[in-house]
């Protein structure tokens, strides 16, 4: 059993990963983001997998999620930590802060495939957390043993993009009540569960978007990425702290999330491409 490390922006790969061997797979829901980097970390074995790919070159809405989560799980992955920049929609979540979020709220526009059912099998997972409630934590305990300001919990507003937002959406998810925003944890956070691993968010925080009227600066794609090269060390740090809090016979309801999710019976012939997800005992 691993640990899956996926890098967003600025994190391309895993300083400190040691006895690297790189995996290429392919998978039902087409190639990966890249090559999995399977190593060593803090004496367990990790394997990291740069969401936007070497060279970043898929944006957000082209991140090949469903291979990525596919790809994770068929070489052992149980637990997933995603590493993100955020922009902040608070003014006490201050760049360069960590936030562990608790919830999430889907702005996107619903062409990014976000399931592994349909096509003759139905399931309908459970999402009220939508990050692992166990592991998460954990997470924040590492963080701040990083040294890092941590905030424990948090609204993650996942938008479209690829562009960023407007000053009024800015004002409107602040109005919401979010408090930081991206573009990558959806669908990542439902395919991990339907796939029945953790998923747990490592999120920097690297802007204020563009909402704070009294400050002239507005986010921009180098000041995130300059934040993230900066802050580089501290993900990294936060995940080995993570690993070696990690008991070894770490259990966990995601684990069980198909449990009382299918409903499709067992006299229907399980089709093709859910067999990796579907156990004889998740099924009505
Ligand atoms: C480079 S700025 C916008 C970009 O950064 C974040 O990506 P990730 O979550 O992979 O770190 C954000 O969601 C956008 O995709
Ligand atoms: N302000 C912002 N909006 C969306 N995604 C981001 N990633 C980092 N900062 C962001």
């Amino acid at each position: 059993m691993s640990i899956g490390v996926i890098g967003g922006s600025g994190l391309y790969d895993l300083p400190g990963l040691t006895a690297v061997e790189e995996v290429r797979l392919g998978s039902p829901y087409g190639e990966p983001s890249g090559p999995l980097m399977a190593g060593t970390l803090a004496g367990r074995r990790v394997v990291f997998l740069s969401r936007h790919g070497r060279g970043h070159t898929l944006s957000p809405a082209e991140v090949p999620a469903r291979a990525n989560i596919h790809a994770l799980k068929s070489v052992g992955v149980r637990q997933i930590v995603s590493v993100s920049a955020v922009g902040s929609l608070r003014e006490e979540l201050a760049p360069g802060d960590v936030v562990v979020p608790d919830q999430i709220v889907d702005r996107t526009r619903g062409t990014r495939a976000s399931t592994f059912f349909g096509g003759g099998v139905v399931a309908h997972v459970s999402f009220a957390d939508p990050f692992c409630a166990r592991l998460r934590p954990l997470l924040a305990e590492a963080a701040r043993s990083a040294g890092a300001r941590t905030h424990d919990t948090g609204t993650y507003c996942c938008v479209e993009g690829p562009q960023f937002s407007t000053r009024a959406e800015s004002d409107l998810y602040r109005s919401w009540g979010m408090d930081v925003i991206g573009m990558t944890a959806l669908p990542e956070a439902k395919l991990a569960r339907e796939a029945e691993l953790c998923y747990v968010g490592l999120a920097l925080v690297t802007d204020y978007d563009c909402w704070r009227r009294d400050d002239p600066g507005t986010v921009s794609a180098h000041a995130v990425a300059d934040v993230m090269r900066r802050n580089v060390d501290l993900a990294r740090e936060a995940v080995v702290r993570l690993v070696e809090r990690l008991p070894d016979d770490f259990t966990c309801p995601c684990q069980e999330a198909l449990g009382d999710a299918v409903m499709t019976g067992p006299e229907v012939a399980v089709p093709g491409h859910a067999r990796w997800l579907l156990r004889k005992e998740t099924r009505v």
